[in-house]
């Protein structure tokens, strides 16, 4: 291709960019003016409509502008129409925008206008005779890629377009890699866009192998229902869940930089307010906690008297001595636990209590007085509301689980539930922090337990106990990921947990009490699940398909199933794939379409530390962006002790934009790197019950290059 004429297409595309950029400035003031003149007025009629809208784009712009400037611009898309559809050529941008006559200058991305710019192919042309994507670093136009989808009709219609670049997607795909994911508008495949702009009822699965683009096209997803009802999505909230506080920070820019911030994006340590959890327990211990049977045990624990709580209460009244016992208190306790969940019932204890206790007056005297009579004296007697406020107090979830830490009685409640070896592993990891899978069961406690009735409640709160705990903790909750925009649930209450939208991230990783919490988040909104069952690190898989079906209730099910890997080179793909089949893990194996001419290196040297170091010397020179030094989990700190402070890598290890990060086969989860060193492999693979599933998931991580380096070779 003469660069002549790149040069010119170029130039010509930068004016177009330039009115478009013009006219995005012009929008900005006379928003800025409007809403100065509608608050002079002191109302904003018809035209805060104007303001707000104007506004709002003007917002999104911006912060696309800061965000993502350097990888794609607000304009990244052109298609030349057969005459008979369009003489003009159209443009497609991050956002729509129209020009000072109110015609349409850029069209949404999203709009359905520009489906055709994604699913246009030379087979099926729909109308399309050239495609361009046009690559911009801020407000310059670098370099446009041309697809021409129809000859002929270039041909006859006499316009010979001209063509240029040799393909955006591998241009976008060899990139450097940093330490966030970004937007692929301008190189969405077709497969990935029908996902995009599936019907939006039920439930949207998208399955596919490693690095098919499942996450980067869920999260395109989320931006495409926020645009085509905004109202719903921005009132009722989109929750995206994914694995780890890592892979949040890794996706977090992805929406923003679509204009989209109004998500709450959530590790699986956090999706209940208010809380979070990172630290991951044993994979023993993880497997007991995530499984269903926890929520047998957990019901049960709710229903437990209070431990430590007086088991007595005894009232002297005119000659009768009135006795609430074990057996009252039992019996009592039974009653109000079929009254509904257990925090309801604190406005029911002081009446549910006297009425045992009139049943007990016996004496003359006694049945002089009206059970009012009674009923008043009790209510302001000190001795009983506090002893009706120590054996029924509201209690919160956290407390509860903290009872089970106790072997003795996590024996007790556990009879029949758990095996000996599953209480011991408990109680034992019950005396440390909150874990990731203490999240579902705090969860699943809070909706046993439920809320206690709000002070404005019709019910009546007799001793003053509602207005407790759970509420000030909502009060207390701070947001991680809290932007201006961002959204948050209006309250700690279970009833304000529901989403409109619940897109789950590696969903295969999910265990059954982690479905049962999304599920309840999830009742009445639509659903996009992401996951690959082959890189699952949960070992009892058809428990958890039992949980999700019964999170997803009866909700329509749309498949669609992803097929080429964009992200490692096919060398690399190729090595994992035929480890994924030696290993029986019957992986969905996609294409993978780009070739670097590089192969995966196994180094075996007794210098562990030298040969790691050395590797990480030669990856830190040939890759332009970040090396992942993945390790078992016993050798983390060793490893991270070789790596931090040392000359070659200085400045490289610390802080967000780090190049160099030293992590765990888990913690790997959906990230990727240019370039991957694995420390022993095998001991990746042996460190836990579903470790060679982890093992495929590290092999599946590099872009560019992968190393492994072992200590000796395997089976010495
Ligand atoms: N159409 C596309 N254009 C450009 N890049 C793409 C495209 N589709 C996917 N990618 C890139 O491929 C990489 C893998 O995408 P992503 O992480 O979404 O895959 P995944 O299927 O979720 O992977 P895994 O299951 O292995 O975690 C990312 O860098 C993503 O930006």
């Amino acid at each position: 291709m003469n660069d002549d004429v790149a040069a010119r297409e170029i130039a010509s595309e930068q004016e177009f960019v330039d009115t478009v950029y013009r006219q995005l400035a012009d929008s900005a003031r006379s928003a800025e003016q409007l809403a100065a003149e509608g608050r002079a007025r002191g109302q904003l009629g018809h035209e805060g409509g104007l303001v707000e809208r104007d506004a709002m784009l003007f917002q999104a712009a911006k912060r696309i502008a800061t965000l993502d400037a350097a990888h794609e611009g607000l304009v990244f898309g052109r298609l030349d129409m057969r005459d008979e559809i369009d003489d003009e050529p159209r443009y497609v941008g991050r956002i729509g925008l129209r020009d000072g006559n109110h015609d349409i200058l850029l069209i949404d991305w999203r709009a359905p206008a520009s489906a055709v710019f994604y699913q246009a192919t030379p087979a099926e042309p729909q109308g399309v005779i050239r495609r361009r994507i046009l690559r911009s670093v801020g407000e310059t136009v670098v370099g446009v890629e041309d697809d021409l989808l129809d000859p002929e009709a270039d041909e006859a219609t006499e316009r010979n377009l001209p063509i240029v670049g040799e393909g955006a997607l591998m241009a976008q795909l060899s990139r450097a890699r940093d330490r966030s994911m970004h937007s692929i508008v301008a190189t969405i495949q077709a497969e990935q866009d029908q996902a995009i702009r599936a019907p939006e009822k039920g439930v949207v699965l998208i399955t596919g192998g490693p690095g098919t683009g499942k996450t980067v096209v869920a999260l395109h997803r989320a931006a495409f229902l926020l645009y085509g009802d905004r109202r719903r999505y921005e009132t009722g909230g989109v929750l995206v869940v994914g694995p780890s506080g890592v892979f949040m920070r890794y996706i977090e820019r992805v929406l923003p930089s679509l204009g989209e911030t109004a998500v709450a994006l959530r590790s699986l340590g956090e999706v209940v307010d208010g809380l979070r959890a990172s630290r991951r327990d044993d994979p023993r211990v993880a497997e007991v906690k995530g499984s269903v049977a926890m929520a047998e045990l957990l019901r049960r624990a709710s229903r437990q008297s209070v431990p430590g709580a007086p088991r007595e209460f005894r009232v002297f009244y005119r000659d009768d001595v009135l006795l609430l016992g074990p057996r009252e208190l039992g019996q009592v306790r039974r009653q109000l636990l079929s009254m509904g969940p257990r925090n309801r019932s604190t406005t029911k204890v002081a009446s549910t209590l006297i009425d045992t206790l009139w049943r007990q007056v016996k004496s003359e005297r006694a049945r002089e007085r009206t059970k009012e009579d009674f009923a008043e004296e009790m209510r302001t007697s000190d001795a009983f509301l506090d002893f009706a406020a120590s054996w029924w107090p509201v209690l919160d979830a956290a407390t509860v689980l903290g009872w089970l830490g106790d072997y003795d009685l996590l024996t007790w409640v556990a009879e029949g539930v758990l095996d000996d070896e599953a209480v011991r592993l408990l109680s034992k990891s019950w005396s440390e922090d909150l874990s990731v899978d203490d999240i579902p069961l705090i969860d699943e406690l809070r909706y046993l337990l439920g809320d206690p009735p709000l002070v404005n409640d019709t019910d009546q709160d007799e001793l003053g106990l509602a207005d407790t705990s759970l509420q000030e903790l909502s009060l207390s909750t701070e947001r991680e990921w809290g932007g201006q925009r961002t959204w948050t649930p209006p309250t700690n209450r279970v009833e304000d947990d529901g989403y409109a939208h619940v897109l789950i991230d590696e969903a295969q990783d999910l265990t059954p009490m982690q479905w049962r919490m999304v599920g309840r988040r999830g009742r009445t909104a639509t659903w996009t699940i992401v996951g690959d069952p082959a890189q699952s690190s949960w070992p009892v898989p058809a428990e958890a398909a039992r949980a999700r079906a019964e999170a997803l209730g009866k909700k329509d099910l749309h498949e669609f199933h992803l097929s080429t890997n964009y992200r490692n080179s096919s060398e690399i793909y190729a090595f994992a794939a035929e480890y994924a089949q030696r290993a029986g893990l019957q992986a969905d194996l996609p294409n993978a379409v780009r070739s670097t001419g590089i192969d995966p290196r196994h180094l075996v040297d007794p210098d562990l530390e030298g040969a790691t170091r050395r590797t990480l010397a030669d990856l830190v020179d040939a890759v332009a962006g970040t090396v992942g030094i993945v390790v078992p989990v016993a050798r983390r700190a060793e490893v991270s002790g070789w790596v931090a402070g040392w000359p070659e890598t200085d400045g490289m290890t610390e802080g967000d934009d780090a190049r160099v990060v030293v992590l765990t086969g888990l913690d790997t989860k959906g990230l990727e790197f240019d370039a991957i060193i694995v420390v022993e492999p095998q001991e990746i693979e042996t460190e836990s019950p579903t470790g060679t599933a982890t093992l495929y998931v590290v092999y599946t991580r590099a872009t560019q290059q992968m190393v492994t380096v072992a200590s000796s070779s395997p089976g010495e």
